[in-house]
């Protein structure tokens, strides 16, 4: 098939095809809703309609400041936590290698991490990219203070307005103040969209651009899962379907969803997911934990317990159906360390065996699967898998009763941390 698409024949033993066509019809008025709604429905809805997203200007003027970029930087650091770098990490580290470096910075407190991002920079041509909706955070906050400190004193005011790109709230945000004050390029965060439904906004088009991905494309991916979702029946619909039995497991005591990946090009992506599905589901007490793992290596660890401990956890696999990779195992002659019955074979061989002894072993161990099958790892896919994602996660949490697109329980820490800073 030539789009992403869910296999759920492995949750058989506990969600027959009854059971989840009974639980669509009961939410069918909610799941219609969801589906049917714009942009314009709410102010938190700007990333559902995917033509948004497609504002030519826009797109011309991030392509043209990142090939500017691409031309000159050795170094691209990209300012931002949570939703405000995920997305982008997520895009450039499963694509393959950017040209320019790019480092990631004000996503944790560590002197340590900081000390060596700013010795990398010494004798480089660096740009940056300050990302935050509310530039109240701290992390991208005061490390933003530390970069443009670095820069104006590296190459002077007006050559450092030029290297840093500040994407945030236009709105009279205190970072749009300092962006108009000091004349550094200014791109928009939608104010109706929060940063874990981002990536396919400036958020994170504009440092996927820098890296050289073609973000039509991821553009084109997300348009193209938008269409299928809307013409599809709503009985035979993935994103419904996904959303509905990961609900019905949750009834049945699964807790946990692990999203399981055999790419570690795609680890990233589990970041993402997990806070997508986190900060939107986890709250007034309900919610299934998102967690990840990356196989094999994982398979050594929490594969113990996947298999072997509580049954309260399912597992959603993402499986790239063609890699477009191989690695051929070396023929030896002499058989000393015994691994020549896999002669003439190929790692991508390897890793699919893996994959499907995994599914069948958690499967027939008592764990319900759940898989999302993507053709290829292109941007064109990374596209309709956001897309697919973010509706599923809107669909899930409706469903399970609570408000997606708020974060309440993030406040507590930040309430005690600012009493101790502020003392
Ligand atoms: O973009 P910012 O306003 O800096 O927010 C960055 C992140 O921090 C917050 O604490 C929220 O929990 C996240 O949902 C958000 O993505």
């Amino acid at each position: 098939m030539n789009s992403l698409h869910l296999d759920y024949k492995n949750v058989d033993k506990y969600i027959n095809n009854e059971i989840l066509k009974e639980e669509v019809s009961k939410n069918k008025k909610l799941i219609e809703n969801c589906l049917k709604s714009k942009a314009s429905d709410s102010d938190s809805l700007g990333w559902i309609n995917t033509y948004h997203c497609n504002d030519e200007d826009m797109l011309t003027k991030m392509e043209s400041k990142a090939k500017e970029i691409r031309e000159n930087a050795d170094i691209f650091v990209l300012i931002g936590v949570g939703g405000s770098n995920q997305g982008a990490r997520t895009v450039i580290k499963s694509m393959g290698d950017s040209k320019v470096e790019i480092l990631y910075a004000g996503n944790n407190l560590s002197p340590a991490y900081l000390k060596n991002i700013m010795e990398k920079l010494k004798g480089k041509s660096v740009y940056v990219n300050v990302i935050a909706k509310n530039f109240a955070t701290l992390e991208p906050g005061i490390t933003f203070r530390v970069m443009r400190q670095y820069l104006e004193e590296t190459y002077g005011e007006k050559e450092a307005a030029n290297r840093i790109i500040a994407t945030g709230s236009l709105n009279g945000s205190s970072l749009e103040k300092l962006g108009k004050m000091k004349g550094y390029t200014l791109l928009p965060f939608p104010l109706d969209v929060g940063g874990r439904f981002s990536v396919l906004t400036p958020v994170g088009l504009f440092p996927i651009a820098v890296s050289g991905v073609d973000i039509r494309k991821l553009l084109a991916g997300a348009s193209e899962m938008e269409k299928t979702i809307h013409t599809t029946d709503i009985y035979k619909n993935d994103v419904v379907n996904y959303a509905v039995i990961r609900n019905l497991l949750l009834k049945k005591g699964y807790n946990i969803e692990i999203l399981g990946v055999f790419e570690p090009l795609m680890e990233f992506f589990n970041k993402w997911w997990v806070q997508l599905f986190g900060e939107s589901e986890g709250k007034d007490g309900k919610g299934i934990y998102p967690s990840s793992c990356s196989f094999s290596e994982d398979l050594h660890s929490l594969g113990q317990y996947i298999q072997d401990g509580q049954k309260i956890l399912f597992e959603t696999f993402i499986n790239i159906e063609d890699m477009e990779s191989s690695y051929p195992i070396p023929l030896e002659k002499e058989d000393i360390d015994e691994f020549n019955y896999l002669n003439g074979k190929d790692f991508s061989f390897l890793n699919r065996s893996a994959y499907e002894a995994t599914v069948k072993a958690h499967y027939e161990g008592g764990i319900p699967v759940l898989t999302v099958n993507v053709p290829k790892l292109t941007p064109f896919y990374m596209g309709q898998l956001f897309y697919f994602f973010e509706v599923a996660c809107y669909l899930s949490a409706t469903i399970l009763g609570v408000d997606p697109f708020n974060q309440p329980g993030v406040e507590a820490y930040k309430i005690n941390m600012f009493k101790t800073l502020k003392a």
